[in-house]
């Protein structure tokens, strides 16, 4: 086996901004807000969610970030996927947000639960409509002959839903991911990194520590 000698970005220098855990915001959303408010979270707005699958091992895939709030991060998905099978199961994930452009990463560990069943349905209703379609052919993350198979069931639906509105598969929705651990990093020269770590105590306040790079 040959190591590379020339590995990449060694010469990577982080200096664009700090993070103090004296000065930054009592409350992890505030600060999420903060850094979300820069507009660098990224152009889609998307996220990597990992969950523990049967085997023990976390598996990770990206999906949009559909809103924020005091209580934490909500996105859509198939209930059935493996993500959502995962995430019925353990009802924990971590998600993930790298912020190239300003040196930064977010990790937060969450609760997560579904959302309203009438919130689901609002978005549903406002999502493209081949979308819609799309979440009627066949379960996420189920395995298809081909991609013939995934056209043929998009034209049977499109006939079929015709001039009609397209319910939501109840398999189909939002979860809200309730955050109970949050790391905000921040790249600093000489790899000093800054890391402010929130933890939610038994008493529901947050405890401010910083970590070593
Ligand atoms: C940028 C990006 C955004 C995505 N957004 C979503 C999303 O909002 N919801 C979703 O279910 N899958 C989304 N996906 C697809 C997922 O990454 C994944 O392939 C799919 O959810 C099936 O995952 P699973 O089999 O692990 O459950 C997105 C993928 C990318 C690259």
């Amino acid at each position: 086996m040959n190591y590379s000698e020339s590995p990449f970005n060694i010469n990577h220098i982080y200096d664009k901004f700090k993070l103090d855990e004296t000065k930054v915001r009592k409350n992890p959303m505030e600060q999420f807000d903060d850094w979300f408010a820069d507009g660098q979270i990224n152009e889609t707005s998307a996220v990597s969610v990992s969950t523990v699958e049967e085997d023990g091992c976390p598996r990770t895939r990206m999906v949009l970030l559909n809103s924020y709030n005091w209580d934490g991060f909500i996105f859509y998905t198939h209930y059935d996927s493996r993500k959502g099978k995962a995430i019925e199961k353990t009802r924990q994930a971590c998600l993930h947000f790298f912020l190239p452009r300003v040196q930064r990463q977010i990790i937060v560990k969450a609760n997560l639960e579904r959302i309203p069943e009438n919130v689901s349905d609002r978005y549903f209703q406002m999502i493209p409509r081949g979308n819609q379609l799309s979440s009627l052919i066949t379960r996420q993350s189920k395995q298809v002959p081909n991609r013939d198979f995934l056209t043929n069931k998009m034209h049977e639906l499109e006939k079929e839903f015709r001039g009609k509105e397209i319910p939501r598969p109840e398999y189909w929705g939002g979860y809200l991911a309730k955050p109970y651990e949050i790391e905000f990093w921040q790249g600093r020269g000489d790899s000093l990194h800054d890391r402010v770590l929130y933890n939610l105590t038994a008493d529901l306040e947050w405890e401010i520590s910083r970590l070593a790079p």
